[in-house]
């Protein structure tokens, strides 16, 4: 969290009741509130990510962010709410549903490693968000488990999971994190030290001419979360490196080797060993698609057909009948020019900053204009970040 972080950006925003902070990421800090947005309404609570507006370095990122994420309603995704700007005008904050279970990688340095049903109802959240965000045209790029968040299932049940209501089959997984991220802009290529784990190798490999699918990258991560649910550990990795730097080069050579194995001490089942060297395949062109990964034996465990068809169906109505979106386009449009308005800070305020900013948009000018073309979403890839670095239906 920046020196500058708020203690309580909303005090005076009615219907906000600060609870406590979650935690701070090279972006803000997000912090946990309890909201009632009219006089007697329901109460509900909400996590807000709070961005000091004088320390944004680039509103078009956050532009980009916002509008990804606002597009996406689905069980498996962090719901976005809103954006707003502090009374005081000094904080930009999205408003967004709360995980009160943390995330994945904390809930999996409690409990250790899960066996392989667990793992696979987990998987299977995952790979339904994941392919309902592609299917919106939205490539997530920084898929890790600190970036899974879990909620407790509306209807946790006691009796299946011998009285434990922490049991993964009473936890909803949801994709979290949609480019406010420390793999964005707004960290220096230091801090993002050990982030290469969840690469592809031809994501590590991109450079200015050489683009890559991110859809294909987003698969090979979600690949590695499922080998670190099922073996605690990653399957590139040097833990004995002398020092970090030392770790991530070994890191990214196996990566580019695309060589791995299973630890032998912990086996699982050749059919999941079948799906893992699917997905974990350095070629990207022989990788696993999504539809290739839901009609794979293992993946498919009980899982009841209507849930391989769920994405297709939601997506069509969507677009059809737009979700209720508590925000329009153009509301959201306002609070972002009004937070953009020199003098307030941002990049075209006093002190902003366009280096790595004003990079990255070039970048997704690129994207853009590959889009433009009829092109999937590619990502630009470039030397700044290889430095750096319930559907429900799915309950067995
Ligand atoms: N919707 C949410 N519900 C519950 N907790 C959340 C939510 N969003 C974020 N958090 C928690 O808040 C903390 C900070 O999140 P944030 O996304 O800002 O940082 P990060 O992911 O740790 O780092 P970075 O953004 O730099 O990658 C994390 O512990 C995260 O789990």
């Amino acid at each position: 969290m920046s020196n500058s972080a708020p203690v309580n950006p909303l005090s005076s925003a009615p219907g906000y009741t600060l609870i406590k902070t979650l935690g701070s990421g090279a972006f803000g800090s997000v912090l946990l509130y309890r909201r009632q947005l009219s006089p007697g309404g329901p109460v509900e609570e909400v996590a807000v990510k709070v961005i000091a507006r004088d320390e944004c370095a680039d509103f078009n990122l956050v532009s980009r962010e916002v509008h990804s994420h606002r597009q996406l309603v689905h069980p498996h995704v962090i719901r976005f709410k809103r954006l707003g700007l502090s009374p005081d005008k000094r904080f930009l904050y999205m408003v967004m549903e709360y995980a009160d279970r943390g995330d994945l990688l904390d809930y999996l340095r409690k409990r250790g490693r899960f066996r392989e049903h667990e793992a696979r109802w987990f998987f299977q959240q995952l790979v339904f968000g994941l392919d309902y965000c592609h299917q919106r045209g939205v490539v997530n790029r920084d898929l890790k488990p600190e970036n899974l968040l879990l909620k407790r299932t509306p209807d946790a049940r006691q009796e299946l999971t011998q009285g434990d209501l922490e049991h993964p089959f009473n936890l909803h997984l949801k994709i979290a994190d949609f480019g406010l991220s420390k793999e964005g802009v707004h960290s220096a290529p230091k801090s993002r030290v050990g982030t290469v784990t969840y690469m592809a190798p031809e994501v590590l490999r991109a450079g200015p001419s050489r683009r890559y699918d991110g859809h294909k990258a987003d698969i090979w991560s979600a690949g590695i979360v499922l080998y670190v649910m099922l073996f605690a550990r990653a399957p590139f990795d040097d833990p004995l490196a002398a020092t970090d730097k030392a770790r991530r080069d070994a890191t990214m050579s196996q990566i580019l080797r695309g060589e791995w194995t299973a630890p032998a001490s912990m086996p699982v089942t050749p059919e999941c060993m079948d799906l893992l060297r699917g997905i974990l395949c350095a070629d990207p062109a022989q990788r696993l698609s999504l539809s290739a990964i839901m009609s794979h034996p293992w993946f498919s465990v009980g899982l009841p057909p209507a849930a391989l068809t769920m994405n297709t169906v939601l997506v069509r109505q969507q677009t059809v009948t737009p979700p209720p979106y508590e925000q329009s386009v153009e509301e959201v449009n306002a609070v972002l020019a009004e937070a953009n308005r020199r003098g307030g800070g941002g990049p075209g305020g006093p002190g902003g900053e366009m280096s790595e900013s004003g990079f990255m948009t070039m970048i997704e000018d690129e994207l853009e204009e590959e889009q433009r073309r009829g092109n999937a979403p590619y990502m630009v890839e470039t030397t700044y970040q290889q430095q750096g670095h319930g559907h429900g239906a799915a309950r067995r």
